[in-house]
């Protein structure tokens, strides 16, 4: 019996960035040695945190750019499975060591069957386990223990992105924003470019809690505020991403990527910036004229940079010739 687990997991964490270069199979990488994380030592405590069980704490100030965990999966779940769920998830933990079992059962869990018994049905708690702490690694989930205490925030209350790297093997979290030294670090779920109302059903739903974190308690008026630049940044990435189908034409693409750069700068929203980047120097590079912006303020200091410091690219053409910059390696490398 051949599984398709995505159908199945209700919530998977939401990366900064989703698909470029991660095309893994869901095996480890051969060769690596396998372990629950590569650093030594990570910035941050996990601490009880009231309401939300653990969470991470800023040990020291972080920088916005800096890396904050890198850590190889406990295990990975393909997409495609021959066993129930249930099963795949323990087998996978046969093959763990005692360590690494322990620190995966001391992870949280909700939505927990009734009709079950946590502290006899295993299986089940593991399932829950993963279902509350997986997250998408290329075409894969994966459990990272490290990175599994970050708690949620949505829109501007979030401070880390994450991403899987195929290559390495590793996934890894990058702080988008300075982080004071006692707060405490946050990831984002799901899209939260979303209005509140939405936002929490969903967080409820798939992660059992009602979301205060500091955009949810906004005052209505301002909540509402937020909730509009939200849907107005998604109805531009709607249409931004209309144009490689033609119907929406190069110089008016750059004007959505504006416009979302413009709304989340008001939003105080900087995550997905590096794919919005890569999106106007892929719709640039379709235009001759405007390939110097791709050129003269991405280039190679680019891509030296993490994507999570582009905070700043002016997106406007200021010249009109072609340099013959290979686009896809500028957005991808
Ligand atoms: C991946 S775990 C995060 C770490 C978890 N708090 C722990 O104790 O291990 C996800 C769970 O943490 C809790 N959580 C995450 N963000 C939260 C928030 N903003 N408010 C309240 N609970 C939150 C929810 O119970 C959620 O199902």
């Amino acid at each position: 019996m051949l599984l398709m687990w995505f159908g199945m997991t209700g919530g998977i964490f939401f990366g900064w960035y989703f698909g470029a270069g991660n095309t893994d199979s869901g095996k480890e990488q051969p060769g690596v040695p396998f372990s629950l994380e590569t650093q030594d030592a990570v910035p941050f405590t996990v601490i009880d945190i009231p309401g939300k069980g653990k969470g991470a704490i800023a040990s020291r100030d972080i920088k916005q750019g800096e890396l904050i965990i890198e850590e190889r999966p406990l295990f990975l779940v393909p997409p495609t499975i021959n066993s129930s769920p249930t099963d795949f998830i323990w087998d996978k933990l046969e093959d763990v060591t005692e360590e690494q079992r322990e620190s995966f059962f001391n992870l949280s869990f909700v939505n927990f069957p009734a009709d079950k018994d946590p502290e006899t049905d295993l299986k089940d708690v593991a399932l829950a386990i993963f279902e509350t702490n997986a997250v998408s690694a290329g075409s894969s989930v994966g459990i990272f223990p490290r990175m599994a205490r970050l708690n949620h925030g949505c829109s501007s209350a979030f401070s880390a992105v994450y991403t899987y790297r195929e290559k390495e093997g590793s996934l890894v979290v990058y702080a988008i924003k300075d982080v004071q030294k006692g707060t405490e670090l946050l990831i984002t779920y799901s899209d939260t470019k979303q209005p509140r109302e939405q936002r929490r059903a969903y967080l409820q739903k798939q992660y059992g809690f009602h979301c205060t974190c500091s955009v949810c308690s906004l005052p209505d008026d301002v909540s509402k505020a937020s909730d509009n630049r939200l849907v107005e940044m998604n109805r531009h990435q709607s249409r931004l991403s209309q144009w490689i189908q033609r119907t929406v034409s190069g110089p008016e693409a750059i004007e959505h990527v504006r416009s979302i750069w413009k709304l989340g700068d008001e939003e105080g929203y900087w995550s997905e910036r590096g794919r919005l980047a890569g999106d106007a120097v892929f719709v640039a590079a379709g235009h001759s004229e405007c390939v110097c912006f791709a050129a003269g303020h991405l280039g190679r200091s680019w891509r030296k940079r993490s994507l999570s410091n582009l905070t700043d690219i002016p997106l406007q053409c200021r010249c009109s010739s072609r340099v013959g910059i290979n686009c896809h390696q500028v957005v991808h490398n």
